[in-house]
């Protein structure tokens, strides 16, 4: 039922189906030129707000019978001027790209809610008066769902939550997008989602790396040469940028771009049209430009070795991924994740981490951040002689690891490496019968007592 606490400038509705939830945030977001009704019930919010337009909703993501994101869908045909808030426990990172490529207003999670609800409110709010003091905007075309593509990016910290919004919010449009981030931490991944969630998403996505490519060849490679452009140029060829028409062209390691070359792709960025190498005829540009590098861009200004106006025109968005050791929450989902891919191409019971070998995975400081992660993982995989992977199975030094306090719950005591190992080899094997196999052999030397403990296992 809805409750309306009062009236006011700005009707809230509040959709969750838990009653103490509703009363919770009902109260935290009370204020005099606020209108709260709250629902437990989707259908009958959805009626509601069809009546009397709400300014903002603040919705469960898991909904019946309808999830988080059709409710945004229906809102934003229903009443285009309603801004959507999304929450939930652990979102699925689909949802939370979809609900920014929507133009939801945010995803916020349950747990964050004490702290961040009444200030995202508050700007929510504010952006809506802004909006009526400027003429209404077009209706955004609605662009076919593309869920579980999200699902590429494994993560569940708050940078990558921060970095899948982004993804959602640069999908509407057409801007360049420079991802900055160390090597291996998932700059092309996230290029891919940009352009899988973008309304270019059925036309290509073409990637060239700057830095694998001769400084002679890169022009050609990108802009395509006619037949007899150069010594070698045995007939006409496309470049990426031809090959991208429609698409979206990722330029991996920006940074190490020759300046020559630098110059000429920003003139084609600046005029949109280009020719090929050897070539009079101009051809257009149609691509969508996502940049990569995993240097200090402004450094690399600094130095003079990357162009401070290319840099404007690449940087109109930017987002940046920080590294493995920075976003440790994201390690046990990752390494799990590729953990599962990789027992689904083999046959045989399913994989797991031992507590041990998760512990030093999680204390590990990864130089080489994901692409490192998934390569131990894969090693770890083959190197296992059970189905669960012990730490001495992990191809990385204790040692490397960064000093961390480990929690008693996660000490990798030699009891529990016994058990690990016991339960790897024998992974069907009754626990009562591991722990007999645990203490037979030594029974030559038990005490008469822990032999007789032995036998009663036994029994
Ligand atoms: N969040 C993620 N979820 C799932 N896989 C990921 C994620 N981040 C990275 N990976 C995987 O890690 C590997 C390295 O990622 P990627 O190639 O995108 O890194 P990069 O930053 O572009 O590296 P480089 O700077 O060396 O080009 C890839 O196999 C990719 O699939």
């Amino acid at each position: 039922m809805p409750t309306a606490t009062n009236t006011a400038q700005h009707r809230i509705v509040l959709i969750d189906p838990e009653e103490e939830f509703l009363l919770w945030a009902g109260k935290h977001l009370q204020a005099p030129d606020l209108r709260i009704d709250t629902f437990q019930r989707t259908e009958e919010a959805l009626a509601s707000c069809k009546k009397d337009p709400p300014s903002l909703v603040i919705a469960e993501y898991a909904l019946q019978p309808f999830n988080g994101v059709e409710l945004l869908k229906k809102l934003r045909l229903q009443t285009p001027k309603t801004l959507v808030i999304l929450t939930t426990g652990i979102p699925p990172n689909s949802a939370v790209i979809e609900t920014m490529r929507l133009g939801g207003y945010d995803f916020l999670r349950k747990s964050a809610l004490p702290y961040e609800l009444r200030p995202t409110v508050e700007s929510a709010l504010q952006t809506i008066e802004e909006m009526a003091a400027e003429p209404a905007a077009k209706r955004q075309k609605a662009v076919d769902p593309q869920e579980a593509l999200g699902n590429v990016i494994i993560g569940e910290s708050p940078a990558i939550q921060n970095v899948l919004k982004m993804i959602g919010r640069v999908s509407r449009s057409d801007a360049p997008v420079l991802i900055t981030g160390e090597s291996g931490c998932g700059k092309e991944v996230v290029a891919k989602a940009v352009h899988q969630f973008s309304t270019r998403a059925a036309k290509p996505f073409v990637a060239i790396n700057c830095a694998a490519i001769p400084e002679t060849l890169l022009e050609s490679e990108l802009f395509g040469h006619e037949k007899g452009a150069f010594t070698g140029a045995m007939q006409q060829r496309i470049g990426r940028f031809e090959q991208g028409n429609g698409g979206t062209l990722f330029l991996d390691e920006i940074g190490e771009m020759p300046i020559l070359v630098q110059s000429k792709l920003l003139r084609v960025l600046q005029e949109a049209e280009f020719s090929r190498v050897g070539g009079n005829q101009t051809l257009k540009a149609n691509v969508r430009v996502v940049a990569a590098t995993n240097r200090d861009p402004e450094g690399a200004i600094a130095a003079g070795t990357f162009r401070e106006d290319l840099y404007y025109r690449l940087n109109v968005v930017r987002i940046h991924i920080p590294p493995l050791r920075e976003r440790t929450d994201d390690i046990k989902p990752l390494a799990e994740h590729f953990l599962h891919r990789i027992s689904a191409t083999r046959k045989g019971p399913t994989l797991r981490f031992s507590l041990g070998a998760m512990h030093m995975l999680q204390n590990y400081n990864w130089p080489g951040n994901v692409r490192e992660l998934e390569n131990v993982v894969q090693r770890a995989a083959v190197l296992a002689t059970g189905n669960i992977i012990m730490p001495r199975d992990l191809p990385i030094k204790d040692g490397d690891a960064t000093p961390a306090a480990a929690p008693a719950a996660s000490l990798d005591t030699p009891l529990r490496q016994l058990i690990e190992e016991q339960l790897s080899s024998n992974p069907d094997t009754p626990l009562i019968e591991t722990l007999r196999k645990l203490i037979t052999p030594a029974v030559a030397d038990l005490t008469p007592d822990a032999e007789s403990a032995a036998k009663h296992l036994g029994e």
